[in-house]
């Protein structure tokens, strides 16, 4: 562990090994001078109980390196002044602790396109940054026995799109409503300083498994961008990353949702083609669903320098797949399917 400081504010990072990328955190705090940090990496977790010399404020503001994926806490002091030194801190047995449900607060609300709406949360004496392609399980409360998953998404993609409201301890999500659905009709209707509440992240996805590739093609549908979004946000940082390849599959032109905020964005590195299942004869763009003509053409044979994400309905994946893996000829360790 690593520690700076002013006189007004403490700082600590954490390293764990370089061969090992550290993909997610959380942060708890417990009083006002001890803090449990727990650091997640690939296949393992490990917890440090930091006990530190004088009060601080909480929440500590983050900043992450996206390509180290290095995060540094920052901690207001309480008493403006320097410390010796910062306390002590222990490495905690990290048992698996199971299904962890906390309250957030709802900070903003906003619709992103007809059916879509743009949730930000903040916890009490928590914080998480949650691993790139995990996702955390929601309900409305913790008696509640209704539960699904969703995939956080960055509070933007360009400083202008920032997420209403957001500071570093929030959580932000896209979500889709169904009118018949269980939960997300609630969801998306929470008002600001309503509580719902999320778990502690869940999966097995290690973005570092895929640095390797130069060519990224994501295969998205509705609201399976969701995922894309925050290894979008690395990739584009990432040298080694030459094309971000993204095709966006909605029923219309009304279930296009982050167009603009994706257009911001694209580029000589991203590019972005959106795919209609019903457009209006007007439409000028691609149309169709997931298929190995459509797949020949935007993705192409394979490549091996190229790995393909996939994320949206069981019969979509499974269409991909097969396109990809048995007409052409893609191998399973390039391609990623979030389920
Ligand atoms: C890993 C993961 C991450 C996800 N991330 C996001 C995200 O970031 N944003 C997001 O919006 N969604 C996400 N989802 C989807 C989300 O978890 C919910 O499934 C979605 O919000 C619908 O939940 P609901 O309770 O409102 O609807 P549900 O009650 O689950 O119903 C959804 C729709 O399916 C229909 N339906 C329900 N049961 C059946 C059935 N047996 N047969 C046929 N149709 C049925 C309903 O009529 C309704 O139209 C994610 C899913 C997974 C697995």
């Amino acid at each position: 562990m690593e520690w700076k400081q002013t006189n007004e504010s403490v700082t600590f990072s954490f390293q764990v090994a370089p061969s090992n990328l550290t993909l997610g955190y959380e942060l708890c705090k417990v009083t006002d001078t001890k803090i449990m940090f727990k650091i997640i990496l690939e296949d393992q977790a490990m917890v440090y109980e930091l006990n530190l010399i004088d009060n601080v404020e909480w929440p500590p503001t983050w900043t992450r390196n996206l390509v180290t994926m290095k995060a540094e806490f920052t901690f207001t002091k309480r008493e403006k002044r320097p410390w010796l030194n910062y306390g002590t801190h222990v490495l905690v047995d990290a048992m698996d602790p199971g299904l962890e449900l906390r309250e957030y607060q709802v900070v903003s609300n906003e619709r992103l396109s007809n059916l879509i709406h743009l949730l930000v949360v903040r916890p009490k004496d928590f914080l998480q940054i949650v691993p790139i392609g995990r996702h955390v399980i929601a309900q409305l409360s913790l008696r509640s026995h209704t539960s699904r998953p969703y995939n956080p998404v960055p509070p933007c993609l360009h400083p202008d799109d920032m997420a209403s409201n957001y500071t570093t301890d929030c959580l932000c999500f896209m979500i889709k409503k169904y009118s018949d659905g269980a939960l997300s009709p609630c969801m998306t209707t929470l008002q600001i300083g309503q509580t719902v509440v999320f778990s502690q992240s869940v999966g097995s996805f290690a973005i570092g498994k895929y640095d390797r590739f130069s060519i990224i093609h994501m295969l998205a549908a509705g609201t399976g961008l969701t995922v894309m979004l925050g290894i979008i946000e690395r990739a584009l940082v990432i040298r080694r990353v030459r094309t971000i390849n993204l095709l966006h599959f909605n029923k219309d032109e009304e279930s296009i949702f982050y167009e603009q905020q994706l257009e911001r964005i694209s580029g000589q590195k991203l590019k972005v083609t959106h795919i209609l299942r019903n457009p209006k004869s007007t439409w000028t763009g691609k149309r169709g669903i997931v298929s190995r003509k459509l797949l020949k053409a935007l993705v192409g044979r394979r490549n091996p320098d190229a790995c393909v994400f996939i994320c949206g309905p069981k019969l979509f994946a499974q269409n991909a797949q097969s396109s990809l893996r048995q007409q052409l000829g893609w191998t399973s360790y390039q391609i990623y399917e979030f389920c």
